[in-house]
């Protein structure tokens, strides 16, 4: 039996101002850092050891990592950092207020840029500071690979080709990974694991810190996915 975790970082400063955040690197909440110790800690309890470590490479899910593994005692864990597990680029709606963003162009149409399957944000523009060809850590990438937006299925598009290539060889020679990641680079992963449908992905949400475990074959068929904690 192989055990795949999936771990939404912790509560961010703009989860907690609720802000639409997507590429931006923004650090835990005084609060998100308490999560990912006590997922840490609920893990320790149910003897998790993680054989590897996969995250992105923003600062909320690279500090969730770094304090979940503290927790744990296993801080000497191998840790990889890829792009392809960042959460979802926000385009032009990045900073915004969701609320005041609602108010402005109703909620229903701030619902289809949120939770959409294949309907994008509109795009960042290319001369926006905060858009990622500027940013150092992507400067090795091809510019075509840098989104100025993304859709869900963007985001699944990029997870993917990481999931086959990387996660997957890795799974087949471990036991025990952790995946720690954001919102919706985890709702791409979940959608392909659980084979849910464009329309029904829609109401999916993730709690932030709630470990999320799934037990696999040795051929990495799923047999059940579930909260680590009881009540999630
Ligand atoms: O702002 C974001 O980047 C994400 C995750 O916090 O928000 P949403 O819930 O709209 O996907």
């Amino acid at each position: 039996m192989k055990r795949l975790v999936l771990l939404r970082h912790g509560q961010s400063s703009w989860n907690l101002e609720n802000r639409f955040t997507g590429w931006q690197d923004v650090d835990l909440s005084d609060q998100g850092r308490e999560e990912a110790y006590a997922a840490g800690q609920l893990l320790a309890q149910h003897d998790f050891r993680f054989d590897w470590v996969y995250t992105s490479v923003q600062k909320r899910a690279i500090r969730t990592t770094w304090i979940t593994l503290d927790a744990l005692d296993q801080m000497w864990a191998p840790i990889t950092n890829d792009w392809r597990l960042n959460e979802r680029h926000y385009g032009a709606l990045t900073g915004l207020d969701k609320a005041e963003t609602a108010q402005k162009y109703g909620s229903e149409q701030v619902h289809v840029w949120r939770r959409s399957y294949a309907t994008p944000p509109p795009p960042m523009s290319g001369d926006d500071p905060r858009h990622p060809r500027f940013d150092p850590r992507y400067a090795g990438l091809r510019p075509e690979w840098l989104p100025a937006t993304e859709s869900l299925k963007d985001t699944l598009e990029r997870v993917m080709p990481y999931w086959k290539s990387k996660i997957i060889p890795r799974l087949h020679d471990n036991n025990t990974l952790l995946i720690s990641a954001h919102g919706n680079s985890l709702r791409a992963l979940i959608k392909h694991l659980n084979a849910i449908s464009d329309e029904a992905i829609t109401s999916l949400e993730i709690p932030t810190g709630e470990p999320l475990i799934y037990e696999l074959e040795d051929d990495l068929t799923v047999v059940q996915s579930y909260y680590l904690r009881e009540g999630v």
